[in-house]
């Protein structure tokens, strides 16, 4: 077992005379490892409440968050997240990025050995060099992944990584996202909003709904796996079983958002 959510609630204090908000209620997760959880639905359902719970940057009003049987209090180098913006330092060279989470660790003598083997796994050698600033968006989000790898987390939490992204380089990073899961054997959380994104790249698809936050729906999911055994990527997702699945889960999401309206 790598994770475990138990009865997880988070309720916000309420601000500016509006009342507190239930962002999530009892929620109950298990993560195994190698798992590729997949978090969608509807905005405001709590999708990223329960990736900052998970990562520590926030705590449960109620509830355990238990990860390898050692309760999770705080953030810790056990779990890396990658954000929609990913936060690399513009001054700094690819490399540098890359290699700067081992630094801080004090790691510097393999810090760039480590960072060289990751810029090769996410397709950036020849770049070392460059300055993230001249990088393409699809680019500087792979910096950002290798970046998250480096610290060999157990777990890597990702809070909607390919949504600045334009269609074609949003596929191509869905299936490198995968092979380099596949190759480093990680424990992946992802939040999108891409329902087609979603089916693709989990093993483990939960649906939430707001008000308050809670999983609706959770679906095992065979695509990923059909996809890394080698069926092209449009393939899998033209297939009459994922568009099937594909409508079921919008018609969840649609009908949250609504009631929301
Ligand atoms: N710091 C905060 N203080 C008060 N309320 C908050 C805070 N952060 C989030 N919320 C509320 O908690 C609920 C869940 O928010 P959260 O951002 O987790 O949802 P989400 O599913 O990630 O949304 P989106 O898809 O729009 O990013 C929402 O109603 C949101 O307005």
């Amino acid at each position: 077992m790598a994770l475990e959510i138990r009865e997880a609630s988070v309720i916000y204090p309420a601000q500016s005379g509006r009342a507190p908000v239930e962002a999530l209620s009892k929620i109950d997760l298990t993560v195994e490892e190698h798992d590729f959880v997949v978090a969608l639905g509807a905005s405001g359902c709590g999708k990223s409440t329960l990736l900052n719970l998970i990562a520590g940057f926030l705590s449960p009003s109620s509830g355990k968050i238990m990860l390898d049987e050692a309760e999770v209090s705080g953030p810790g180098a056990d779990r890396s997240v990658v954000f929609q913006k990913h936060a690399l330092l513009p001054w700094l060279n690819v490399r540098e990025n890359v290699a700067f989470g081992l630094k801080l660790r004090g790691e510097g003598a393999t810090a760039y050995a480590v960072a060289d083997r990751f810029i090769a796994l996410l397709g950036l050698k020849g770049f070392e060099k460059s300055p993230v600033y001249a990088l393409s968006g699809g680019m500087q989000q792979r910096v950002g992944i290798a970046r998250a790898l480096t610290c060999d987390p157990k777990i890597l939490l990702m809070d909607e990584p390919l949504g600045a992204l334009d269609a074609l380089t949003r596929e191509r990073a869905q299936e490198l996202i995968l092979d380099i899961w596949k190759s480093t054997g990680k424990t992946v959380f992802l939040i999108t909003h891409s329902v087609e994104e979603a089916l693709f790249m989990g093993t483990r698809l939960i649906v939430m709904s707001p008000r308050p936050g809670r999983i609706a729906h959770r679906f095992d999911l065979p695509f990923s796996r059909r996809f890394l055994n080698g069926t092209p990527a449009r393939q899998v997702k033209a297939s009459p079983e994922f568009i099937e699945l594909r409508e079921e889960v919008l018609r969840i999401i649609f009908a949250d958002e609504e009631q929301a309206a």
